[in-house]
C-alpha cells in the first residue's frame, strides 16, 4: 500500500536537545495511525515538520509523495491539522474564520462558504456559525477546531490530542466523526494520551520515547506482548496444582493460595481453556474462573519505562 507519510532518518534538534533522534516510519494511505509516548517524547515536533512549522534538522520527510519542505505547498495542502492548542482568530464569526482559512488554500469564495457550512454542520456546531470563537464552551472549540481541519477536504488528517479535556459523551461524538472520515477514506494521524482512544480507533500505533520509535504494531499486537491472569476458584483446598509452566511456555508464574489460583500467562484466553482441562483430569472442582487481560496501557507503560520514568498517561474515567 502506498505511504501517506514517509519518514526516514528524520532528526530535529533544539540546541542541545534532541527532539527527535533519527527516525524512520512509514503511515499507509487509509490507516488510522496513532503516536503514542509520553510527554516530551516528540510527538508535537514530529506533526509541526509535517506541516511546515518547524524545520528539520536532517532526514526526509514525504506526505503522499511530497517533501514537507522542497514541496511545501503540495504537501501542505493534503494535510488537514487540529492541533492541541487553540490558536484562533477570536474576533471574526467561526464561519468567516473557516473561509479565510479555505480562501489561504486557494479555494474560490463561493465554495468557501459552502464548505465552511458543510464541516460545521458534520462537527454539530453549524447554529453558532455567527459566534466568535471566544463564546463557544471548550467542548464546542475542540469541535470547531476539527472543523477547520477539514475545511480543505485533506486526505491525511492529523488530530494531536482532539479529545483532551472534553467530556465522555463528546468524546464518542468525535470519535464516531473522526472514524467516518477514516471508513470514506481519510488517512488520520493521531495522538493521544487516553490509551482507550488509541487501542479503539487506531489499525497501528507507533510509540515514539525519547525522540525515538520504539514499537510499531496493532494495539492487539502490543497487548499480546503482555501477560494476562487466569485467576481460578477452586472448591477443594489443593496441596498441588498442575505444573503449569513446564507444560506451556506462554505461562509465566503460577500462584497457588488457598482455593485461590492464579496463572500468568501470555494469551491468557487461549491457555485457559487447557488449565481448565488440567484441572479438570486432576479432580479439582472449578467454582469461578476470570481471565484480566493486560492493558495496552500497562504494556505502554512497561516499553516506556526506561525513558526516565516519564510515562504519564491518563485513563479515561
Ligand atoms: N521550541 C523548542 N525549543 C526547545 N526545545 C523544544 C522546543 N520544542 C520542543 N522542545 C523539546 O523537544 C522535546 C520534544 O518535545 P515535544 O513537544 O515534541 O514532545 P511531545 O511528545 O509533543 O510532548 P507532550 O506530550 O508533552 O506534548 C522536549 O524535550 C521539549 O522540551
Amino acid at each position: 500500500m502506498a505511504s501517506a507519510i514517509e519518514i526516514r532518518g528524520l532528526t530535529k534538534s533544539y540546541g542541545d536537545v534532541t527532539a527527535l533522534d533519527g527516525i524512520d516510519l512509514d503511515v499507509p494511505e487509509g490507516s488510522f495511525f496513532g503516536l503514542l509516548g509520553p510527554n516530551g517524547a516528540g510527538k508535537t515536533t514530529f506533526i509541526n515538520i509535517l506541516v511546515g512549522l518547524v524545520r528539520k534538522s536532517g532526514g526526509t520527510a514525504s506526505v503522499f509523495g511530497y517533501d514537507v519542505e522542497a514541496d511545501y505547498r503540495e504537501a501542505r495542502d493534503r494535510i488537514g491539522l487540529a492541533p492541541q492548542e487553540f490558536n484562533v482568530d477570536r474576533f471574526f464569526p467561526i464561519r468567516e474564520v473557516l473561509e479565510h482559512k479555505a480562501g489561504y488554500h486557494g479555494i474560490p469564495q463561493d465554495d468557501a462558504r459552502e464548505r465552511a457550512d458543510e464541516v460545521l454542520k458534520r462537527v454539530g456546531i453549524y447554529d453558532k456559525r455567527d459566534t466568535r470563537f471566544d463564546w463557544l464552551s471548550g467542548g464546542m472549540k475542540r469541535r470547531f477546531m476539527l472543523a477547520r481541519a477539514l475545511i480543505t477536504d485533506p486526505d491525511l488528517l492529523i488530530l494531536d490530542e482532539p479529545t483532551a479535556g472534553v467530556d465522555v459523551q463528546l468524546r464518542h461524538e468525535l470519535w464516531e466523526t473522526i472514524v467516518d472520515l477514516n471508513d470514506q477514506g481519510t488517512t488520520i494521524l493521531l495522538t493521544t494520551h487516553y490509551i482507550e482512544e488509541a487501542e479503539r480507533l487506531c489499525d497501528e500505533v507507533a510509540i515514539l520515547d525519547s525522540g525515538r520509535v520504539i514499537e510499531v504494531a496493532s494495539p492487539e499486537e502490543l497487548m499480546d506482548r503482555g501477560t494476562d491472569d487466569i485467576v481460578v476458584q477452586l472448591r477443594d483446598n489443593p496441596t498441588a496444582v498442575p505444573d503449569f509452566e513446564a507444560e506451556d511456555d506462554r505461562v509465566e508464574s503460577v500462584e497457588l493460595d488457598g482455593t485461590r489460583l492464579v496463572v500468568t500467562a501470555h494469551q491468557g484466553g487461549l491457555v485457559a481453556p487447557d488449565v481448565v482441562q488440567a484441572l479438570d483430569d486432576a479432580g479439582h472442582e472449578i467454582v469461578d474462573l476470570e481471565i484480566s487481560r493486560t492493558s495496552l496501557e500497562e504494556v505502554f507503560v512497561e516499553m516506556t519505562r526506561q525513558g526516565q520514568g516519564r510515562a504519564t498517561m491518563e485513563v479515561e474515567q
